[in-house]
């Protein structure tokens, strides 16, 4: 047995990340030690019900417990390791660590987005850490890189693919044809979703990473509920097709930018939604549940983050490496860098978003339909790239891809388009990023 006091812990949460923390704490246990100085000894795990079986985990059952924050309270926890997820009463628990000088660990992307500011003053007040690299983009260290390697440059856009259901679920309909249910299911049985898979499919997990990455990347606050959202449920096997035809794919994708406006001033436009790219483009290879980011700074220019985006075991990972700067800090009595959000930028709306539209329509098999269609755009200042007509009478098809314009001038387009007679119905309007067309 080690001589040096060990740093105690206290897991909140033992579902599919929880368990892994515990396997990889036993299984590194002797490395764990040698790198932190100390070793780490678990002090308790709350549950939510006690007498489940987890017969499965190396862990001495008395540890467990249902009373969270007794066990944060208690004087020999050092850190605590948040896996449960959700608002409240996570943020009880965290502020309550926190201010009494005990660092944290989360996972929890959407306290984060939605709350993060009380968490980092509550971190301050207690000088304690908190860390959340798990929290994005799972086992990919990116958080770390944004909040320590670039803050001598200047990040100018972050872009990506942030949700691993989401990607499984559109990998999955691109390879195989496979129905969106179906790639659901198999998407929560391997552990990649959200307890409410709807925050995955409805892009509220990604615009909850989105918020975290803009905040960290360009030194501002951004919450959840600054970021366009737009699922990827509208998405259909016709749309997939149709992509496919045109050699793209469709990915759910994060974009987060920032901009100097004509005065100097800074802005900053953060948004997810579902996008049309070509498949030579390098997200439309980003198969499974991996994810993908792009950061862009000024002096370092393009990085790009790949790995593991959900799982079990790869959010262990993540948090794991937390565990030990954690750790580190409390034996040597530092603490990390808190939170960096001096620069005040101001959130673009979505309409001021530059992009590029797909839009697929049912039209009426008339002379002039094509000229008529045509005038709309032009009537809201849109630039068409691409035409494709095809089918006759009742299945005369436009597929119209435009130049960048702004979102709001597309979706005026789209609404204008909707209202002419000779437009039968709107099949699909998809945005279009990296070149596709
Ligand atoms: N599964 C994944 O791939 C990833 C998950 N995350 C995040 O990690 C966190 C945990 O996710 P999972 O392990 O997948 O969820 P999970 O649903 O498998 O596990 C959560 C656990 O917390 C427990 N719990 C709920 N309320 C509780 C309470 N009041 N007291 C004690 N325990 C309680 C549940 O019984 C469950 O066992 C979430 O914030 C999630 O967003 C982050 C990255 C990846
Ligand atoms: N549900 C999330 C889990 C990781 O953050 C995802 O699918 O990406
Ligand atoms: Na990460």
């Amino acid at each position: 047995m080690s001589a040096v006091k060990p740093v105690r812990l206290a897991l909140l949460g033992c579902g599919t990340v929880g368990t892994e923390v515990v396997r990889l704490l036993h299984e590194q246990a002797g490395d764990l030690t040698a790198r932190i100085g100390a070793p780490l000894e678990i002090a308790g795990i709350a549950v939510r019900r006690l007498g489940r079986e987890r017969g499965d985990l190396p862990i001495d059952p008395a540890l467990f417990t249902t009373d969270a924050l007794g066990l944060i309270k208690r004087d020999d926890v050092d850190v605590v390791i948040e896996v449960v997820g959700g608002i409240e009463p996570a943020r009880t628990w965290l502020v309550e660590a926190l201010r009494a000088g005990k660092s944290v660990v989360t996972a929890n992307k959407a306290l984060l987005a939605e709350d993060g500011g009380t968490l980092h003053d509550a971190a301050t007040e207690g000088g304690a850490d908190l860390y959340y690299e798990a929290a994005v983009a799972g086992a990919i260290p990116l958080l770390r890189p944004l909040r320590e390697s670039l803050h001598g440059d200047r990040v100018t856009a972050v872009t990506g693919i942030v949700n691993g259901t989401t990607n499984y679920i559109l990998s999955s309909m691109f390879a195989t044809g496979a129905g969106f249910n179906e790639a659901l299911e198999e998407a929560t049985e391997l552990g990649y979703a959200e307890a409410d898979p709807t925050a995955d499919v409805e892009g509220f997990d990604a615009a909850a990473k989105a918020a975290i990455l803009a905040s960290l990347a360009f030194h501002t606050r951004v919450t959840a509920a600054d970021v366009f959202r737009e699922g990827m449920t509208g998405v259909t096997a016709g749309d997939m097709a149709s992509a496919k035809e045109m050699g793209c794919t469709i990915k759910l994708l994060c974009i987060a930018q920032r901009r100097n406006g004509p005065d100097g001033e800074g802005t900053v436009s953060v948004r997810v939604h579902p996008a049309m790219i070509p498949l030579t483009h390098p997200l439309a290879s980003v198969g499974d549940a991996f994810n993908a980011v792009f950061v862009e700074a000024e002096a370092a220019g393009p990085l790009m983050f790949y790995g593991r985006g959900a799982g079990g075991r790869p959010t262990a990972s993540a948090v794991l490496g937390d565990l030990v700067a954690a750790a580190r800090n409390k034996l040597t009595g530092t603490r990390a860098p808190s939170e960096s959000n001096y620069a005040e930028l101001t959130v673009r709306p979505i309409g001021e978003s530059m992009t590029r539209y797909h839009i697929s329509l049912d039209v009426a098999e008339r002379p002039g339909v094509l000229a008529t269609v045509a005038g709309v755009f032009a009537q809201h200042e849109v630039s068409i790239a691409t035409v494709r007509q095809s089918g006759r009478a009742d299945d005369a098809k436009l597929v119209i891809v435009t130049h960048s314009a702004p979102d709001a001038a597309l979706a005026a387009t789209v609404e204008s388009l909707a209202g002419l007679d000779i437009v039968r119905s709107i099949a699909s309007v998809l945005r279009v990023e990296g070149g596709a067309g």
